[in-house]
């Protein structure tokens, strides 16, 4: 026994980590915006040069709201519409989560976002997939194991859902794993996707919501007693049905249901920073949600608009709130537990890679 391994970021990078909360969209490195860019003849980046276009998505994406936040991705879905545009941003994607010490991730996008340049639907999330495949094959060529699955999202501002949902079946032998709603949140409840979710119910696929981000309760609640998600997508503004914080901490129905059913939050805190859901990093209801043992998950959400990776939203949270590797192992298990891929798949990782990679770090 050699004692814990300090807690600093490289460290972190060592630990075996799960990311179900990240956009494929939202994770592009700002080299390859640039060079896509130049290729496919888009000529609308606000910037030209790789640190200054890093730093434009970073102040872009920190205004306090989600909307505009939102905009950003104007530019990166603008450079992912060929078949060379999805191979390269979902092959980087794998590799920089790798290098990260990601050993299971589920990447989400919106194939319809991606049919401007004449790709169909099933088209788009196909050459994703073939992207995906070629970074895990890069990965492990420089010793690093990663498993990715692939979510499939639908805009809740469109009405294509269905649709989505459907595609997302078609796909479900080939690592696309689930679905989900992601967008604008007020004006758009989940509600108004019922059919998707039915349907999905029916073909018994799992799905998770976009829900209690920017918007409150009664989201997540339709999220959950409506549309009947398996895990919400941030889920942060449960603290809203939560009076106190210690000891004393009451629970009301909603906030009692999500932890009495284990319902997995998908917490991201940076982006939660950046679109105001909360208004620092120290006032992040992570801890307390832990402390109350929700069943929460670390997420990156945006690695481009956040400028962030999962071992920074780690170590931001050990910083915060003093976690130790206790901690983020029991967090790294809450997200492996809840993942998308079957039971069986999800043990191997949790005991063979995990809780393995986890003791040598612990000593
Ligand atoms: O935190 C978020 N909340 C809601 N929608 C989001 C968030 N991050 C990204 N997207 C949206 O999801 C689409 C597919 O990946 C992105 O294009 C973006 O519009
Ligand atoms: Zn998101």
């Amino acid at each position: 026994m050699t004692g814990p391994l300090p807690l600093d970021l490289t460290s972190i990078q060592r630990a075996p980590k799960a990311v179900l909360h990240d956009h494929l969209d939202g994770g592009l490195r700002p080299s390859t915006v640039l060079d896509l860019a130049a290729s496919c003849g888009y000529d609308r980046l606000p910037v030209d040069t790789e640190q200054a276009l890093g730093a434009w998505f970073a102040a872009a994406a920190n205004s306090g709201s989600l909307v505009r936040y939102l905009e950003t991705f104007e530019h990166t879905v603008a450079v992912m519409q060929t078949p060379e545009g999805l191979h390269r941003v979902a092959h980087e994607c794998v590799e920089d989560l790798a290098a990260d010490g990601v050993v299971y991730a589920e990447v989400r996008f919106a194939p319809e976002q991606h049919l401007t340049a004449g790709l169909s639907l099933d088209e788009v999330v196909q050459h994703t997939l073939v992207g995906f495949a070629e970074g895990t094959a890069a990965a492990a060529a420089t010793g690093r194991q990663i498993r990715v699955t692939c979510l499939l999202t639908a805009m809740r501002h469109a009405a294509r859902s269905r649709e989505i949902a459907e595609l997302a079946v078609r796909f479900r032998d080939r690592d696309v794993v689930g679905f989900d709603i992601a967008g604008a949140e007020v004006g758009y409840p989940p509600s108004r996707h019922l059919d998707a979710f039915e349907y999905l119910r029916d073909e018994s696929a799992q799905f998770t919501i976009h829900a209690g981000e920017a918007f409150g309760l009664p989201s997540i609640h339709e999220a959950i007693a409506f549309c009947g998600a398996d895990r919400l997508g941030h889920g942060v503004r449960i603290v809203d049905d939560i009076t106190g914080t210690g000891a004393d901490a009451q629970l009301g129905l909603v906030a009692n249901y999500v932890r009495n059913k284990r319902i997995p939050l998908e917490l991201c805190p940076s982006s939660n920073v950046q679109t105001g859901a909360v208004a620092s990093l120290t006032d992040h209801p992570f801890d307390l949600l832990a402390r109350l043992r929700f069943r929460v998950t670390v997420n990156t959400d945006n690695r481009l608009m956040s400028c962030t990776s999962m071992s920074q939203e780690m170590a931001k949270l050990v910083q915060a709130f003093g976690y130790g590797w206790a901690d983020l192992q029991r967090f790294t298990i809450n997200a492996m537990k809840s993942a998308f891929i079957p039971f069986p798949e999800r043990l191997r990782i949790i005991d063979d890679v995990i809780k393995p990679g986890y003791a040598v770090l612990i000593g």
